[in-house]
């Protein structure tokens, strides 16, 4: 994604810092640890993001969900988020998080973890929120049983209710383009690449019955999914799908012709190989697969470097400049 990214865990940071009227300013973390993610959480005004100079936010966690930030950002902001398949994700983050999920650690393996989960996983240990329902957590949802079909029910809608839009992980172009319909950007806007992902043939497959087994031990996540991922296809159908075709088959030769132009080896490369340190994605402890990340070509000249670092950083080194770079383009409405 364009920078954003969750590998990146932020629990000891206890402020964040969101721009308005030409300044920072720092809002309170209410206490409870949040990291910057694929979801995220804030309520404030969705659904107004045509029409105004609001504030685009591609949320962190719960916390962005704060009186606090509702503060400060402008009424009109647009809050946006992105989901994935609770099962992908689980195998995600057992890869990534592994050394600071207990539950995951316990585990021999992928598989055993699979196969029983309840077997490693202790509630309220430090780090197992990984390991459990991590997009329930990440939205600051309460607690609640998965059996309480009421409680799930209105947590869900609190979600649909805060967002303008959710994106899916799975289907990040498509995504791209329905953001950039709703927020008037430009094309070159949403030329972005994929951060944070592993090389190919290092991602385990996972079988039918372990995507099933997975589903059912985030049941929060795959109730609140299911739930997201309709209301996502329900505006892609209205977008048109002659349309949303085309618009990814542009967004996807723009992204190639500029990988051509800004990377070296044309694409991604595991992290070790990438010599600048601030191109370099965070690699997780305990032998897991290296993260991709992107080197520049050499002898780019500077404004095009510039262009092409921008998309080549990791979140880590690139949060803070979210601020400077979070509007919209719409036309105010006449
Ligand atoms: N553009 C795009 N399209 C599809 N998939 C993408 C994209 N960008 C990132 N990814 C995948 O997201 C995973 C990394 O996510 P994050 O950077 O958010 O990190 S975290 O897992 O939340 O910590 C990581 O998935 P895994 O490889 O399964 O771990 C990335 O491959």
């Amino acid at each position: 994604m364009w920078g954003d990214g969750g590998h990146w865990d932020m629990e000891d940071i206890r402020r964040w810092r969101t721009w308005r009227d030409g300044g920072y300013k720092e809002v309170e973390d209410t206490g409870r640890r949040w990291r910057i993610s694929r979801d995220g959480g804030s309520r404030g005004q969705p659904g107004k993001g045509r029409g105004g100079p609001g504030a685009v936010e591609a949320t962190p966690g719960v916390t962005a969900a704060s009186p606090q930030v509702q503060k400060v950002m402008p009424n009109d902001s647009f809050y946006f988020s992105i989901v994935r398949d609770p099962a992908t994700l689980a195998e995600s983050a057992f890869a990534y998080y592994r050394a600071v999920a207990p539950a995951f650690r316990r585990a021999p393996s992928l598989a055993s973890f699979v196969a029983s989960p309840g077997r490693f996983y202790q509630p309220g240990l430090r780090g197992n929120h990984y390991a459990r329902n991590l997009l329930w957590f990440d939205f600051g949802l309460p607690p609640v049983a998965p059996g309480d079909r009421r409680a799930v029910a209105e947590a869900v809608a609190e979600v649909e209710r805060a967002f303008a839009m959710v994106l899916l992980a799975e289907h990040f172009d498509e995504s791209l383009v329905l953001l950039r319909e709703a927020l008037c950007w430009p094309e070159e806007a949403v030329a972005s690449f994929p951060h944070n992902g592993r090389p190919r043939g290092a991602v385990p497959r996972l079988s039918p019955g372990q995507l099933a087994r997975l589903r059912a031990w985030n049941a929060l996540d795959w109730a609140l999914y299911g739930h997201l991922n309709r209301s996502f296809w329900r505006r892609a159908a209205a977008f048109g799908s002659a349309r949303m075709a085309a618009e990814v088959a542009r967004l996807r030769r723009r992204r190639e012709a500029l990988a051509r132009r800004c990377f070296r080896g044309g694409g991604p490369l595991p992290g070790p190989a990438i010599a600048d340190g601030r191109l370099r994605p965070f690699q997780p402890a305990r032998g897991g697969a290296a993260i991709l990340g992107y080197a520049l070509k050499a002898g780019l000249e500077a404004g095009e470097r510039e262009a092409c670092a921008r998309m080549a950083t990791p979140e880590l080194h690139s949060v803070p400049q979210f601020p400077r770079l979070s509007y919209g383009f719409c036309p105010p409405p006449i």
